[in-house]
């Protein structure tokens, strides 16, 4: 087995440390578990997803990705190109640019070549459902579409590691269930490990792990 994710009493705050979030978290994560971290609201889910995909730096601690520790600006770039990807609650898709534009971004990031990148977003818009959508505008979109669009810009690049953030969170429940399903199928196709913040009970027992965060800290 390979640990993935390596989080060692790790610490954030915010405010000037009036906010205390996470407070000594360790977290082990195995290559291709599918882990659902789950708590209260404002416990800390986010904060903790973020500091793993090097989108915040913890105050102490250390975090290694794929052997790789997350710390400067250099190692988080490389961290975000190539080894995670990051799906939002809200898609954080560009709305005016059409999907296909929105797809290309993070092939740019790493000198995809443009014809590597344009079949590469074929291939995942063809799996998602999305290839008639490609050269839509965001905005057009639906919110499930949306999601899926995420999800594929979110795949573009081959990372090992997903984290997702409420990936179902703003949809209703057909569409719920419909991208859920599509992301654990992504995930297992392609072997990956997934980390999944979210409220949902149902969502979180079809995770091979369940782990709770309280008082700042994780919890089996
Ligand atoms: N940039 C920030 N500045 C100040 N406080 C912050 C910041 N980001 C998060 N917080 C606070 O940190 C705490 C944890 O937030 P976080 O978003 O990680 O929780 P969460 O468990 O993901 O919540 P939810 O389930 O509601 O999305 C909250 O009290 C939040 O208000």
């Amino acid at each position: 087995m390979e640990t993935i994710i390596q989080v060692n009493d790790v610490w954030r705050s915010y405010d000037e440390g009036r906010i205390e979030v996470l407070k000594g978290v360790d977290l082990l994560v195995e290559a291709g578990e599918t882990l659902a971290l789950v708590g209260s609201s404002g416990c800390g889910k986010s904060t903790l997803l973020n500091v793993i995909a090097g989108l915040e730096l913890p105050q102490e601690g250390r975090v290694t990705v794929a052997g790789r520790g997350v710390f400067d600006e250099v190692s988080r770039r490389e961290l975000l190109r190539h080894t995670v990807g990051f799906v939002f609650q809200l898609h954080h898709l560009m709305p005016g640019l059409t999907l296909e534009e929105n797809l290309l971004v993070p092939a740019v990031a790493v000198g995809m070549s443009a014809s590597a990148a344009r079949d590469r977003v074929r291939e995942l818009a063809e799996e998602t459902g999305l290839l008639q959508r490609l050269d839509r505008r965001v905005r057009e979109l639906s919110g499930g579409e949306r999601q899926r669009g995420a999800l594929c810009r979110a795949l573009m690049n081959r990372p090992r590691v997903l984290l997702a953030d409420e990936p179902t969170g703003a949809l209703d429940e057909r569409n719920r269930e419909a991208v859920f399903e599509l992301l654990m199928k992504l995930v297992a196709e392609r072997g990956l490990t997934l980390v999944m913040a979210t409220h949902d009970v149902d969502l979180a027992s079809r995770c091979s792990r369940v782990v709770r965060m309280r008082d700042g800290r994780v919890e089996e």
